[in-house]
């Protein structure tokens, strides 16, 4: 495996789907083959808040999921768990400022995709040192699905980013839907990064698609 390029990873940003089972009443693989079907172009297993699985359970659950994702070519990426992730040999990892070292987690990966959660100019230079393949920056609007989420930033916070001459892909995450989408896309992102507007849907297919339709439509504008 050689490391993804960072053309590649702006692509596969597009519509990355986060989901664990806490996010639906559906169940989570019924949900993500909807979405896959909706087009989403990357998944991040995150089985965290009440109710979730740990343990033998997630494990058997993100095999799962990681299998479906398989089928549809889609990368298969882990919240949090890096052992977890190297256990069931997913595509990558995603880890926040709260979380193992990024640097340290990029050891152990070798070369599988690595996100880091950034919510500034430093943290996102410290992040590419380390050796992340994309940034997660947010919450850009409001969102009820993260408890210890940080004060909503405004698209604003990805043009101060570019500005300050981040080149890294970024993908926008916090109360995205398709009806923002647009304006965070051309305020300097790659993609974005959603729960609610996929999960909670009563179509999550429908929901997908309209992400994809509004990020590719923002990205011929340019
Ligand atoms: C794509 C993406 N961006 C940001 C996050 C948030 O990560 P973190 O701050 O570690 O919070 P948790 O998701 O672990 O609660 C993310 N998961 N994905
Ligand atoms: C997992 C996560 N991380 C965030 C951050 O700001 O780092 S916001 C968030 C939740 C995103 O869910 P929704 O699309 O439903 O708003
Ligand atoms: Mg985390």
């Amino acid at each position: 495996m050689t490391r993804i390029t960072s053309e590649e990873m702006k692509e596969r940003l597009a519509v990355y789907f986060i989901m664990g089972t806490p996010n639906s009443e559906k169940p989570a693989e019924q949900v993500l083959e909807e979405a896959l079907d909706g087009g989403v172009t990357l998944f991040q297993f995150r089985e965290k808040g009440p109710g979730a699985f740990k343990g033998e359970d997630k494990a058997a659950l993100a095999q799962r999921l990681q299998r479906l994702c398989r089928t549809y070519g889609v990368p298969f990426i882990v919240n949090d768990d890096v052992e977890l992730a190297m256990a069931i040999d997913a595509d990558g990892v995603h880890v926040g400022q709260d979380d193992e070292d990024a640097r340290r987690v990029r050891e152990k990966i070798g070369d599988k995709i690595l996100g880091v959660s950034a919510h500034n100019v430093e943290e996102a230079m410290a992040a590419m040192a380390a050796g992340a393949d994309y940034i997660g920056v947010g919450p850009i609007y409001p969102t009820r699905s993260k408890d210890d989420a940080n004060e909503a930033q405004g698209p604003d916070i990805l043009r101060r980013l570019r500005e300050a001459g981040i080149t890294i892909p970024i993908v926008a995450i916090g109360g995205i839907t398709a009806d923002n989408a647009r304006e965070v896309m051309e305020a300097g992102a790659d993609g974005v990064s959603v729960i609610s507007a996929i999960a909670s849907s009563p179509s999550p297919k429908a929901a997908a698609s309209r992400l994809l339709e509004a990020v590719r439509a923002a990205r011929v504008k340019r």
